[in-house]
């Protein structure tokens, strides 16, 4: 369960107001005060992203403005002897950028593009920034969605809390990024019906085949 537009207080009202009646005040405010926070360092990436590959000036605003924020909170729980692994398996997420951030309780691994899994020392100042799937597309693969997973060998919980950016509607890969050597790449993403090739001409050929693909 995740707060959607969770930089708005609607956002929060709404889901605090499932979760209690009546609503909870107190939770709304901290929550907002979390997600603008952390979105603002979200949106310091995004920056810098669009800013070295050049496409600052004509793609930045357009992507601010199609941008959502969902906050989600989880607990995993300490297991039990006979249980291997009570964390989450490994997954690349559907957003554009993920920032993660936990209690001192270890257990997120990250996976390298040569198949090692890291992980990490906890740190109350740390945030663990990660590219989606969504990113990947819109950088033409250039940006790895790293998978990841959490495995659970301490004995106290875990709680942590993402940040998740996503882009309402398609993914436009900025001009920029295609060419020669990165001709735009046909991917289906779970989630995002379909990506449609918008600049090149193989792909407005093979428009009606994705769009057959995808049932639309
Ligand atoms: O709990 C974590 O640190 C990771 C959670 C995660 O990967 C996710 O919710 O997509
Ligand atoms: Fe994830």
């Amino acid at each position: 369960m995740g707060i959607d537009n969770a930089i708005t207080l609607e956002g929060a009202e709404d889901f605090a107001d499932t979760m209690w009646p009546g609503g909870n005040d107190h939770f709304c405010k901290t929550v907002l005060s979390y997600s603008i926070q952390i979105s603002e360092l979200e949106k310091m990436v995004v920056r810098m992203v669009f800013e070295s590959y050049g496409v600052y000036d004509q793609h930045h605003d357009s992507h601010k403005e199609s941008t959502t924020y969902l906050l989600r909170m989880m607990k995993y729980r300490v297991p039990e002897k006979t249980e291997a692994n009570v964390g989450c398996d490994a997954h690349t997420d559907k957003s554009f950028i993920t920032v993660l951030h936990q209690n001192e309780v270890s257990g997120l691994e990250v996976k390298s593009k040569d198949g090692q899994w890291m992980s990490f020392t906890p740190s109350p100042s740390s945030f663990i920034v990660i590219a989606g799937d969504a990113l990947l597309a819109w950088s033409n693969e250039r940006i790895n969605a790293p998978f990841h997973r959490v495995v659970m060998s301490e004995s106290e919980p875990r709680y942590s809390v993402g940040l998740f950016s996503f882009i309402k509607g398609m993914i436009e890969v900025p001009e920029k990024l295609v060419d020669e050597k990165n001709p735009l790449r046909f991917k289906p993403f779970e989630n995002f019906g379909l990506l449609r090739y918008f600049l090149t001409e193989e792909g407005r050929e093979k428009e009606s085949a994705i769009k057959a693909y995808c049932g639309v």
